[in-house]
């Protein structure tokens, strides 16, 4: 019995992941099962040094809450909205008001507790420069509601925001069908506007709080959650339409809309979460039951706020804790390189004579700006095949943004040429770090690296 259930996984697994990839259009792979690392992507055309493997676009996604006075983007595709002025206008306007968008080592100062601030899986962001002339308020607000218009950033078109239909005024979208998508696979039951399908706003509110002051993995779960909520509604819509007359069992359907979450989780957030280095080990038991803690309180806010009884199975301790694991061991970091940026570059590569006129205009602009004037959109997101790929320290391939990426999808570009049938690698590290820093890494994965770099470099240990 047990095996006819694993082969009927097995026929559903590959189901799914072919629909993937051709709805992708990326036919050169294939997902395949290796017995003893579980899934891997492979190829099955050869690919060149350079070649596009895979553009994955995001299941569930965030732009970390911290990033969000850095950039205004679309919360669903994450590509840059507005224009170039309203993006340094509005960045200007919260350093004025103390707000940095630093992503992590401020944590002594708001006081928070440690364990709460880890995020095994995050990239470190630039970080605020204290050293920078202020604006006065009415040069910045001049910017950002687009009275002040600077030289040449015509070269820079970016879509004007749309907001929310919910009316929450947290949400905007580079267009009308990534607002419809949003509110379609989860914002209707994460907003917090009036038009909002969740039972309690005020609930949301506090939930939404929660995960900003501990930890916005949480805002990810819920997103996941709620996806599987009106995927499966909309399934039982579809059913009922059917008219079919061998009604599906509504467990059943919950566990097809379940299919894109369950199909990637593996451990418990608490079981796998790497032991921050400050933390002893012999204090690692009461480490572990501090996030399991949070996790539920976070999770009794979710389902105050969104909890529907015909999925009452997702709100459980167990599943929250899998997503959020699923979380730590598969999401890539989700990066959008800044037009800001490139506007800056472009008027530095200006001819001498334009060069000088235009820097008078942008130059006081640059120097508040400081530093931070290139961040870019950071958060962390769960692509449903390229989470398929397995780490290698000598990879084939990797994930890499080119000139044309705008949004937040996943590109994987291979490193050198792969060959039909071939294993298709990533490195989730830096892989020129020493052996043994790159084994302790890993371990935060759950496993011991035995590619041939690292059997080289372990027999000269
Ligand atoms: C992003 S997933 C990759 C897909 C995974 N094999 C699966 O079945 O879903 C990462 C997990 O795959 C496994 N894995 C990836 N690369 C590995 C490697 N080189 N050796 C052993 N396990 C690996 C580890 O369990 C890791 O936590």
């Amino acid at each position: 019995m047990d095996s006819v259930c694993k082969t009927d996984e097995k026929i559903a697994a590959d189901e799914y992941f072919n629909k993937l990839i051709t709805s992708r259009r990326c036919n050169g792979i294939e997902v395949k099962l290796n017995e003893t690392i579980g899934k891997g992507v492979y190829a099955n055309s050869e690919f060149q040094e350079d070649e596009l493997i895979l553009k994955d676009q995001i299941l569930v996604g965030i732009q970390h809450s911290s990033n969000k006075v850095d950039c205004l983007v679309c919360s669903f595709c994450f590509r840059f909205v507005g224009s170039i002025e309203k993006q340094i206008g509005r960045k200007l306007y919260f350093k004025n008001l103390g707000v940095s968008g630093c992503c992590d080592g401020d944590s002594s100062e708001s006081g928070e507790d440690e364990c709460v601030k880890y995020n095994g899986n995050e990239v470190q962001c630039g970080g605020s420069s204290s050293s920078h002339n202020t604006l006065p308020e009415g040069v910045v607000s001049s910017l950002m509601n687009g009275e002040t218009a600077l030289p040449y950033t015509d070269m820079f078109p970016l879509p004007s925001p749309i907001s929310c239909h919910g009316g929450c005024q947290e949400a905007f979208y580079c267009s009308e069908s990534c607002a419809e998508a949003d509110w379609e696979s989860s914002h209707s039951l994460l907003c917090t506007g009036e038009r909002s399908e969740s039972i309690s706003r005020e609930a949301l509110g506090e939930f939404i709080k929660h995960a900003n002051d501990t930890n916005d993995i949480f805002l990810l779960a819920a997103k996941a959650i709620a996806f599987t909520i009106l995927r499966y509604r909309k399934m039982k819509a579809e059913h009922v339409d059917k008219k079919a007359k061998q009604s599906e069992p509504k467990q059943l359907l919950l566990l097809e809309a379940w299919k894109p979450v369950s199909i990637g989780y593996k451990r418990r957030w608490w079981d796998c979460i790497a032991l921050p280095d400050d933390v002893d080990l012999s204090d690692e038991g009461a480490f572990r039951m501090q996030i399991k803690n949070l996790a539920c309180t976070s999770l009794e806010l979710l389902k105050t706020a969104i909890f529907d009884k015909e999925c009452e199975a997702l709100f459980s301790l167990e599943i929250y804790g899998n997503i959020i694991g699923m979380f730590e061991l598969n999401n890539l970091d989700l990066v959008v390189a800044s037009p800001v940026e490139d506007y800056f570059l472009y008027i530095d590569d200006l001819p001498d004579t334009e060069k000088e006129e235009a820097e008078e205009i942008t130059r006081p602009f640059l120097d508040a700006l400081g530093d931070e004037y290139s961040d870019c959109c950071q958060g962390t997101a769960f692509f449903p095949l390229q989470s398929c790929m397995n780490h290698s320290c000598c990879p084939n391939a990797k994930a890499f943004k080119r000139e044309e990426d705008k949004d937040g999808q996943a590109v994987i570009i291979a490193l050198r040429c792969i060959s039909e049938k071939e294993e298709v690698t990533i490195s989730y590290i830096d892989e020129e770090l020493p052996y043994k820093e790159r084994q302790a890494l890993l371990a935060d994965y759950g496993f011991s690296c035995k590619c041939s770099k690292c059997l080289e470099d372990s027999s000269s240990v």
